[in-house]
């Protein structure tokens, strides 16, 4: 077998007393995409921070490229070490990135961050994975402002890429987005995938999403996993009544989006 990639065992955050997470375990293998789910407030994304190292375990062990991240980073060097083993794309590609910088910029500065190659390597590897998530020379040299909203999400993968690493994870990654954009967004992950061999961390309330991108799902509830296994398995045969609750409330054929409400009538 091959040796995982990530390594989570025991995991548990609590906050002021209040369990967030409880004994959560398991592992990621090179180049396969897992995906966390569960309902709002299930433990999902407080799992996804400990992993990148935005949130500290109360108690429990993260290996990730064989080294230990349990604990903050003891230097410079080890803070950019792990931005070169995991990165992370949140939900909300309107404020993920500055306002001031191009993509092109921005994918730059982590290349300089992450990578020794001089300004004209730079320049072709830019291209390089604009072309990886379908940006043209326009779009990445524009202001975030001139994009959309499925275009700068690209953005954020694009920049998420630069760093090279060997997992990424995605936290709601799609949701905010309408449905034929998340496609898109979709199709784009599944091609880097199967380009560069990076491993996916996907954390969704979503189980339609789920199924065209994971390999393999952990169904979370309370801070707990409940039910484990491989995507089809776990969809189509449930076994925990909590993952059947949570199917029923995915929309099945003919479903149509609800119409989303314009800016005027939100307001
Ligand atoms: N910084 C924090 N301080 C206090 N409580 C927190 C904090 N972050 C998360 N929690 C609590 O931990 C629990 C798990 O939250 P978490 O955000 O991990 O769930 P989730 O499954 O990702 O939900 P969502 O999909 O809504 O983000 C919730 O009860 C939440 O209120």
């Amino acid at each position: 077998m091959t040796e995982a990639i990530l390594e989570v065992e025991g995991l548990h955050k609590t906050f002021k007393g209040a369990v967030a997470v409880a004994d959560v375990s398991f592992s990621l293998r090179p180049g396969a995409a897992l995906a966390v789910v569960g309902e709002s407030g299930s433990g999902k994304t407080t799992v996804a921070r400990m992993i990148v190292g935005l949130e500290r375990p109360t108690a429990g062990r993260i290996t990730a490229c064989g080294h230990d991240r349990s604990h903050p980073p003891r230097s410079v060097r080890e803070r950019r070490r792990r931005g070169g083993e995991i990165q992370i794309v949140f939900q909300d590609p309107y404020s993920s990135l500055d306002p001031r910088q191009s993509p092109a910029t921005a994918v730059d500065e982590i290349l300089r961050l992450h990578t020794r190659l001089d300004a004209a390597g730079r320049r072709r590897r830019v291209a390089e994975l604009a072309d990886l998530v379908g940006l043209d020379e326009r779009q990445m040299n524009v202001l975030p402002s001139e994009l959309s909203g499925g275009q700068r999400q690209r953005v954020a993968i694009a920049r998420a890429l630069a760093a090279e690493p060997q997992i990424l994870i995605l936290d709601e990654s799609v949701a905010a987005l309408d449905v034929s954009i998340q496609a898109q967004v979709l199709n784009v992950l599944a091609g880097v995938r199967e380009r560069t061999g990076v491993a996916y961390l996907f954390i969704s309330h979503d189980l339609a999403v789920v199924r065209q991108v994971a390999d393999e799902i952990v169904v979370m509830r309370g801070g707990s996993i409940v039910e484990r296994g491989p995507t089809a398995q776990v969809l189509d045969n449930p076994r925990h009544p909590y993952t059947r609750l949570l199917r029923t409330s995915v929309p099945g054929p003919g479903w149509r989006p609800a119409r989303r409400a314009t800016r005027k009538e939100t307001q």
